[in-house]
């Protein structure tokens, strides 16, 4: 019997979301929105960033008081006093976590930290040794490691393990990378990496350019067996891989991705809605998994295989992730069968075919204006075109709304 990697979850709506311009989250809020990632199963929620500000030490503080199962997480810069402020933040925690970081990339330490290669190296394993001082669980992140010269990058991650790290993450910090050249990234660095049998290896993508799923679910198929990730894909400038898309897109494909994780999908939803109503950030309706429209269907030749077979067009099932069902939804678009299957859960019968083509004809024309088609307007619409003909059928929409 083979034994299943598990995919780790590291949730960052509360830190990397949070740096989104006008996300920030109250202690309050992050608290609640912490125990619901907490329940939909996340491994690890990073909290904040603790020498942030007062506000973002608090609200570690305060998650890691009510956090029972879940690791919780501080992030720290490569120094002290952003390990100790981490630290203390985290005290309160059953079960915490590290994150330490410093960039990897030539462009990083030459123009923003005036830093060479070896004092970088020297500051990362300082800093990892000195968090372990601490914290059992220490995680560090080679940040623009997507755009890090790879022996360097495979140096500093074999002398951070021996230092002790446990997890490594290579984040694709400005969303730079495309997917099959980050897989086998990924793959080579895991290969030179003597130790790397000693840490889980872990992506963190943004999505620069529209690819940060992509690039994670490529890394995760190369060996990475950690992905950071964000609840709508909140996150720094165009976002994070959205947390949901990652977890669909494993359990849809276990034939490409056959790992576990402690999610619950159906929570899925609902925790969008919570992201999206504690930083105002509308949830576009085409926005995979929890937009309004990620399991409706309007297309008339999509609704009649629906209605057929589910599967014909659906490749996962709405409730599975916390919607109430699939939504067949009447337009323009639709055709006869869904048109008529409505009509009757409506309780209209249209007994012949000449009904039916007049009945369909008037919704036609209706929906061709655009507007939205209540189930009172099409009981309406039915009922005036049955009563120009004198037919007694069709209910009133007062009797069937
Ligand atoms: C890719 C990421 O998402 S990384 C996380 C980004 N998130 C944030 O920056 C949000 C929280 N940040 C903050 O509140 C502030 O930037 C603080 C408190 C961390 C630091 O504030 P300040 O001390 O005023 O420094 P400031 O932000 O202006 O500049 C950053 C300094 O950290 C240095 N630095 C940047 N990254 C690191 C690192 N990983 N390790 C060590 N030093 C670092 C920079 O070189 C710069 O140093 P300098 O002041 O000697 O030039
Ligand atoms: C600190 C790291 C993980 C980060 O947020 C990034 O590189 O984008």
């Amino acid at each position: 019997m083979s034994v299943r990697d598990k995919l780790v979850i590291f949730d960052t709506t509360l830190r990397d979301g949070e740096q989104s311009p006008g996300a920030t989250m109250s202690v309050s809020e992050k608290i609640e929105l912490a125990l619901l990632l907490e329940q939909l199963g996340v491994d690890v929620i990073e909290a904040g960033f603790a020498i942030a500000s007062p506000g973002d030490f608090l609200a570690v503080t305060e998650v890691s008081k009510v956090i029972k199962q879940t690791q919780v997480c501080s992030l720290a810069r490569a120094r002290e006093k952003d390990i100790d402020a981490a630290v203390q933040s985290l005290l309160p925690a059953s079960n915490k976590r590290l994150h330490t970081f410093i960039a990897t990339s030539d462009i990083h330490m030459q123009h923003k930290l005036n830093m060479s290669r070896d004092e970088v190296l020297d500051v990362a394993v300082r800093s990892v040794r000195y968090a372990r001082r601490f914290v059992d669980d220490v995680e560090f992140s080679a940040e623009d490691g997507g755009r890090s010269d790879p022996d360097f990058l495979a140096t500093v991650i074999e002398k951070v393990i021996a230092a002790g790290a446990r997890t490594i993450n290579i984040p694709d910090t400005v969303g730079y990378c495309v997917p099959h050249r980050f897989g086998e990234f990924i793959g080579e660095i895991i290969q030179k990496v003597s130790n790397a049998d000693q840490a889980i290896f872990s992506i963190h993508c943004h999505n620069d350019l529209g690819l940060a799923t992509a690039n994670s679910l490529a890394a995760i198929e190369c060996g990475a067996r950690q992905v950071e990730c964000t609840i709508n894909g909140l996150g720094e400038r165009a976002g994070n891989a959205a947390l949901e898309e990652i977890v669909m897109a494993v359990n849809t494909r276990q034939d490409l991705f056959p790992l576990d994780t402690n999610i619950n999908p159906r929570g899925l939803v609902a925790l969008s809605q919570k992201v999206s109503e504690v930083t105002g950030f509308a949830v576009q309706p085409n926005k995979a998994i929890v937009g309004k429209n990620a399991f409706a269907h309007e297309a008339g030749i999509h609704q009649d295989g629906i209605l057929k077979h589910r599967e014909t067009y659906e490749i996962m099932r709405a409730e599975d992730v916390g919607w109430q069902g699939e939504q067949i939804v009447l337009g323009k678009h639709s055709g006869r069968n869904a048109f008529l299957s409505h009509m009757q859960a409506l309780g209209v019968a249209l007994d012949s075919a000449e009904q039916v083509e007049q009945a369909f004809d008037a919704f036609k024309r209706r929906a061709d204006q655009g507007q939205p088609l209540t189930d009172q307007h099409l009981l309406h619409m039915v009922s005036q075109l049955t009563l120009s003909q004198g037919q007694p059928e069709a209910p009133s929409p007062a009797k069937t709304s």
